[in-house]
């Protein structure tokens, strides 16, 4: 099948349906909920940059998440954080077996059958050299290696039950070299493919890297996430991911790239469109709370209208409970 033919992975479930309907006011089924799966079964660890998240290990999930589901919780997307697991130079604890993003997969699958679970698809929580490629010896990135590699993960998950895959790594081809193997391995038409399209180079992750251990030991990101002031970049990277295949796109942070929504709404007025409310800024705002500039629910209704108004539809955030609590 030729890629631009393969709709049905993009509303197999009643959720992704759902998204398909461009909303005008927040409810419960925009919200995804980011967590951090460990490879402790028994953990649950606090992050101390990141308020009220913590690391789970999968033995741990029912008691987490079935208050949350009897609130209304319909999605959640999933982050690896091993810190037993040999890292490598390609990742391998990836898409191995035991990986905490698999065998939650399957947990969740068994308890919650009717959760949504995307799950983010990227290196560099597994790679010895933290980067979320593969490097050659010099630092650089191997691309086209890079966006082989990170197929075969998204397939695993795949594999493994998850709806959605979401890779986050930025490295060029990747999404059609994801969509081709779901395509080929039968998932064409069950399985959503989210792109991190326009995912920025931000001050903004840094409670995330704490939380995930995912820091690069050396350099930085910016040859492969977009600098800040890439308006145009980010309209040619969601342009190409549509074209690779994309179900959906993502715009990532969110608050300070609003016109990037207003952008990327726009080019994939067709589509769902995601906006991912980063670790900085969730942390941002708690502490702007603390410090009594502002009522915590306040600022979050009005920051995620904003998304909302610029053109998201999906919103990959921290504030799902509370969201849930507050619709
Ligand atoms: N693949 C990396 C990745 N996956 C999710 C986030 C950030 C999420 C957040 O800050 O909440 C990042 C960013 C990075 O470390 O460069
Ligand atoms: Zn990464
Ligand atoms: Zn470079």
């Amino acid at each position: 099948m030729e890629i631009s033919s393969c709709l049905q992975g993009g509303y197999h479930k009643p959720l992704s349906r759902q998204w398909q309907n461009q909303g005008k006011s927040l409810d419960k089924s925009m919200f995804m909920y980011p967590i951090f799966i460990t490879d402790d079964p028994q953990a649950s660890d606090e992050i101390t940059s990141l308020p009220n998240q913590r690391r789970w290990g999968v033995n741990r999930l029912e008691e987490f998440l079935r208050p949350l589901i009897s609130k209304g919780l319909s999605s959640v997307i999933l982050f690896g954080v091993p810190f037993n697991m040999n890292k490598d130079g390609r990742g391998s604890a990836a898409d191995d077996p035991n990986t905490p993003v698999i065998q939650a997969i399957h947990t969740l699958k068994r308890l919650f059958p009717d959760l949504y679970i995307a799950c983010d698809v990227c290196l560099c929580e597994y790679t010895d050299h933290g980067h979320c490629g593969l490097l050659r010896e010099d630092g650089t990135l191997f691309s086209h290696e890079s966006a082989q590699r990170i197929g075969e993960v998204a397939l695993a998950y795949a594999r493994a039950g998850a709806d959605c895959v979401a890779p986050s790594d930025m490295m060029d081809g990747r999404i059609s070299q994801i969509k081709r193997r779901l395509i080929d391995s039968g998932y064409g038409n069950r399985v959503m493919l989210m792109s991190y399209s326009a995912k920025f180079s931000t001050s903004l992750y840094g409670p995330f890297r704490e939380a995930a251990g995912s820091a690069p030991s050396f350099g930085d990101r910016k040859c492969y996430q977009l600098p800040p002031h890439g308006r145009g970049l980010a309209r040619r990277a969601v342009q190409r991911d549509l074209n690779e295949g994309a179900d959906c796109v993502m715009v990532k942070p969110s608050l300070p790239y609003l016109d990037v929504i207003s952008d990327t709404a726009q080019l994939a007025r067709d589509y769902p469109v995601a906006c991912y409310v980063v670790s900085g800024e969730f942390a941002m705002m708690h502490a702007g709370a603390k410090a009594g500039i502002y009522d915590l629910k306040k600022i979050a209704f009005e920051t995620h209208e904003s998304f909302l108004r610029a053109g998201a539809n999906i919103f990959l955030t921290y504030f799902t409970p509370e969201f849930l609590e507050w619709l």
